[in-house]
């Protein structure tokens, strides 16, 4: 059995970038940025305007100057003549600030006459004008990759940047397999449960970027397997759940076998995860994740989700650890690196007493997954332990 950065290094050699394409800003959101953006454009372009008021020389500013209303400065139309120092031009957040003047007296600190203003006795010293280029410049960039969100999609917009250069969503397909399982939805048998991993895994995976798509149940047959794989042609990740250990129906390492999947290896020395395999399959990697619920659940975080990272040019990294205190003592670990699902509460963390990989309430119930290397000696409350955030 191979350690896990072992597996997750063979993962990686199975995917490379994907390829890019140009979508419009209202379809950006999510999606990773893969070549930088430079700005269009100065903003502001002028001096502008932060408050309503009268803008005015700095230099007459005093407690009860009094200034001539020349003219008006709104967002949109800017006043075109010069401002002498004993004159004012009435202004709005967002004009430009006139020429011959340099602040912004807000109205609630001016009390106006027809055409003229007196200043207030007591006056804050805020100019209240933002310079040209204050928020960025042209010439400005916003680096790839990044994974674009509101405010990115926000300054891409102002920066006068319609469309962006954004990776390819990687295309995965889903496929459960087992005679076991029926679509949520659906009327179980007696013997029967409902297939979940699938659903859990394509939230998964949509959510950091990817298209799953959830195939028809194959059933533990050759013939229905093979028209699972048939039905997945096209997708850059193949994800078969199920059927993957040791007993007579797990034939998915054998089929996937027989269509040609060079396998890059079988089994992992992790807890819950063991029964994992992964190759290639013509152009796709395939992954074959063991079948109980959680454990493709942790496989998915701790092996797919760099996978999908990767793809989208995102670096070929395992997902960062986090540490917190132990909230108690631990005996002595396993062989196998353990994924324990835990509550991590203000900085200290404490496994679930059920470690069960069919227990999916529990894993609902969690917000990390603490880690145990291989043979982790008995650990005290109150020691450093490394932690996957849920
Ligand atoms: N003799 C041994 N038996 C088992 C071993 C072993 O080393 N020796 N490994 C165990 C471990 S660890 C795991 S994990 C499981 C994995 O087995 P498979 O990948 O072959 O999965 P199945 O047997 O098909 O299913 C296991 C379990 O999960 C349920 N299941 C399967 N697919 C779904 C789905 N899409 N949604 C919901 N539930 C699903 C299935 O009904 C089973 O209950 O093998 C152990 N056995
Ligand atoms: O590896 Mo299994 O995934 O321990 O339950």
């Amino acid at each position: 059995m191979i350690s896990v950065d072992e597996a997750l290094a063979h993962l990686f050699s199975l995917v490379a970038p994907l390829d890019t394409e140009e979508v419009p800003l209202q379809q950006a959101s999510g999606r990773v940025m893969s070549a930088d953006a430079v700005a269009r454009r100065d903003q502001p372009p002028f001096a502008a305007s932060a408050m309503d008021g009268y803008a005015v020389a700095s230099d007459a500013v005093r407690p009860g100057a009094r200034f001539t209303v020349i003219g008006e400065a709104a967002a949109g139309h800017g006043f075109g003549g010069e401002v002498g120092k004993d004159q004012a031009v009435r202004i709005f957040t967002g004009a430009p600030v006139p020429a011959g003047t340099d602040r912004v007296v807000i109205q609630e600190d001016v009390i106006r006459d027809g055409d003229s203003i007196t200043l207030a006795d007591a006056l804050d010293d805020n100019a209240y004008v933002r310079p040209a280029g204050g928020d960025f410049r042209v010439g400005d960039r916003m680096e790839a990759p990044r994974i674009l969100g509101p405010a990115d999609i926000a300054l891409l917009a102002s920066m006068n940047i319609p469309a962006v250069t954004v990776r390819r969503k990687p295309r995965v397909a889903l496929i459960s397999t087992g005679d076991e399982l029926v679509m949520p939805g659906d009327k179980p048998g007696p013997d029967q449960i409902i297939a979940s991993n699938t659903f859990g895994l394509k939230a998964m995976l949509d959510g950091i970027g990817a298209e799953a798509r959830i195939l028809p149940i194959a059933r533990d047959t050759r013939a229905s397997l093979i028209a699972a794989f048939d039905l997945a042609t096209g997708s850059d990740l193949v994800i078969t759940i199920g059927g993957a250990s040791v007993g007579d129906h797990d034939l998915v390492g054998d089929v996937a076998a027989e269509l040609g999947m060079e396998r890059a290896f079988y089994k992992v020395r992790m807890r819950p995860g063991k029964p994992l395999m992964a190759g290639r399959m013509g152009e796709a990697a395939m992954i074959g994740l063991p079948g109980n619920p959680v454990s493709a659940m942790v496989c998915g975080k701790v092996f797919v989700a760099p996978m999908i990272r990767a793809m989208l040019g995102l670096g070929a990294e395992r997902a960062p650890l986090l540490t917190a205190r132990l909230a108690h003592d631990l005996p002595q670990g396993g062989p196998r690196e353990h994924y324990m699902r835990a509550r991590l509460d203000d900085g200290v963390i404490a496994p679930d007493t059920r470690q069960d990989s069919s227990l999916l309430s529990v894993l609902a119930g969690a917000n990390a997954l603490m880690i145990r290397p291989v043979d982790d000696a008995p650990r005290k409350a109150g020691d450093l332990i490394e932690y996957l955030p849920l």
